[in-house]
């Protein structure tokens, strides 16, 4: 895998945190990224948007280190993604973790921010998820849309400069799903790259600067919200620059 290194010319917009061109990943005969290629800025939400299989979570899992590309360049602050350099300045909210099962969110939380050395305070992120409530029972315990709160906790603990955010308010309520775009949205005026999936056009015209539409493992259309959508709303743009999701092989 090759990687870009800084070339900051000081034209707007700032640098890139995340830079991807023409990235390309097979499982197996199984084509996710096709060719990908997007920048994601320090300051602005970035809302990826695509049928399922497009290549949301292949892509997030690249950004992250857990996936190595068969082609293309990226870089995370002009460096290899998953290094040393890169990794204490990322959070992820994957769309699923079963890993912390008998650990309560206070005890989780406690522990995560001591791994970091300016991390939030755990309390005021508790308060503003809404997480002081359960903070005791066991994670195994809480409902679907409580641990994507303590996911979403994880992902922010260490004040990283750039946080993944892959289908943040799947299953939560509506309140609980503005807490997570309040929050988001300061996080992002704080500076934080964020880049996020999500299968809610109503939130990616809400919450998103910029937008990605991906389809079949490449970026179809981009633009800000309001230049995507001129001439009508969002999911008339998605279902203009979407396919269909291809049955299995
Ligand atoms: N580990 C894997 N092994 C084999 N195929 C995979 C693997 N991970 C992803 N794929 C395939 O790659 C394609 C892209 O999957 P990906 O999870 O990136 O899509 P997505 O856009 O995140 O979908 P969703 O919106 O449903 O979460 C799909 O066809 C998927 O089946």
């Amino acid at each position: 895998m090759l990687h870009h290194g800084w070339r900051y010319s000081g034209d707007v917009p700032p640098p890139s945190v995340v830079s991807a061109r023409d990235l390309r990943v097979a499982f197996g005969s199984r084509t996710a990224l096709d060719g990908m290629s997007l920048e994601v800025h320090p300051g602005r939400v970035t809302s990826l948007l695509g049928p399922n299989g497009a290549g949301k979570t292949t892509f997030i899992r690249c950004c992250t280190g857990l996936v190595e590309p068969d082609a293309g360049t990226l870089a995370l602050f002009g460096h290899a993604p998953g290094s040393a350099q890169v990794l204490p300045r990322v959070g992820l909210m994957p769309q699923q973790t079963g890993a912390w099962s008998q650990i309560a969110p206070r005890q989780l939380l406690t522990y995560l921010s001591k791994l970091y050395a300016d991390p939030l305070p755990t309390d005021s992120l508790m308060t503003a998820l809404g997480i002081h409530a359960f903070a005791s029972t066991p994670y195994r315990r809480l409902s679907g849309g409580q641990q994507q709160l303590v996911n979403l906790a994880g992902a922010l603990i260490g004040r990283p400069d750039v946080v993944f955010l892959d289908e943040p308010t799947a299953g939560l309520d509506v309140r609980m799903k503005r807490s997570v775009w309040d929050l988001v949205g300061r996080v992002r005026d704080a500076g934080v790259a964020v880049l996020l999936t999500t299968h809610d056009m109503h939130e990616a015209e809400n919450l998103a600067d910029d937008v990605h539409i991906i389809d079949r493992g490449r970026i179809t259309l981009q633009g800000t919200v309001k230049e995507l959508t001129r001439n009508g709303d969002l999911e008339s743009v998605f279902l203009a620059h979407t396919s269909p999701a291809e049955a299995d092989a």
